[in-house]
């Protein structure tokens, strides 16, 4: 799905050059939940925005299908740490946005739309507007919007950091559970060693900048994750004491 070939990026702005990614080489097959761990500032943003094509390498190559990515890709959904909805639409009108901006068959999309907002536990909150819900249930609202077109690459950039810690369980649950249903593929960056181990197929950890992969970690819980018995296991254990040793005793 997605092949990332030698890319370096460095960034020059007037008054420096930050040398953000170093040779990142790595594959993500069709359906894998790849997860991405690293110190703040190592490059994961832009790693995330370089495969959607927001970002462009200063050496190197990303393939989507096959295909180069030479600039922003529509194929694709994005969401973001913030959920950057539209004030003045409701929930529903900010999840078709999506189809109207792609002008994408109004029923279908409003079809689509609602499947989508039962599945995220927004039925009752259509009609709200964005001041009018939660933290949790904004970021919910931009999960369905990124989803509406059905893309079969998902890119998550710490989408539930600035979540309460039981709404972002539930999200990783609901997350997962999307995941397990459509066989997609996602890409998520996370600051979190509990969520990169219970939502992953395969972790990566990065290390300071210039960004590279240091190690990577295949996530051998097989089948459908139930939160705590996950968490419980001696896998996930193994896994997240790995990880936080890597990142050092301040991971979360
Ligand atoms: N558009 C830009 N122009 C200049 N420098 C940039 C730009 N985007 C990112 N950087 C720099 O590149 C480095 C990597 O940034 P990036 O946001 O990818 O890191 P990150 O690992 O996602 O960080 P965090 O975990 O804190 O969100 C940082 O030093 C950042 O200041």
């Amino acid at each position: 799905m997605v092949a990332v070939r030698s890319v370096d990026v460095t960034f020059r702005t007037r008054s420096r050059t930050v040398h953000a990614l170093s040779g990142i080489d790595m594959t993500i097959a069709p359906g894998e939940f790849l997860s991405i761990a690293g110190p703040s500032g190592c490059g994961k943003s832009t790693l995330l925005r370089v495969v959607a094509g927001l970002t462009r390498t200063s050496a190197g190559q990303v393939t989507l299908r096959g295909t180069p990515v030479v600039g922003p890709r529509r194929d694709v959904g994005f969401v973001f740490q913030r959920a950057a909805l539209l004030d003045w639409r409701d929930a529903r009108g900010n999840i078709l946005f999506q189809a109207e901006m792609r002008g994408l068959p109004k029923a279908w999309a409003r079809r689509r739309a609602d499947e989508l907002i039962e599945i995220t536990g927004l039925t009752g909150f259509e009609k709200a507007m964005p001041f009018e819900l939660s933290g949790g249930m904004q970021q919910r609202v931009s999960l369905c919007r990124a989803l509406l077109h059905e893309p079969d690459l998902l890119l998550m950039d710490e989408p539930f950091g600035a979540l309460d810690a039981l709404t972002r369980e539930n999200m990783n649950v609901e997350l997962r559970r999307i995941w397990e249903a459509t066989g997609m593929t996602v890409m998520l960056v996370t600051h979190s060693v509990t969520e990169a181990v219970y939502l992953g197929s395969r972790a990566i950890v990065m290390g300071p900048r210039p960004g590279r992969v240091i190690e990577e970690f295949p996530i051998g819980i097989p089948g459908h994750r139930e939160y705590e018995p996950t968490l419980e296991s001696p896998e996930f254990q193994r896994l997240s004491g790995r990880i936080r040793g890597l990142l050092g005793s301040g991971a979360g």
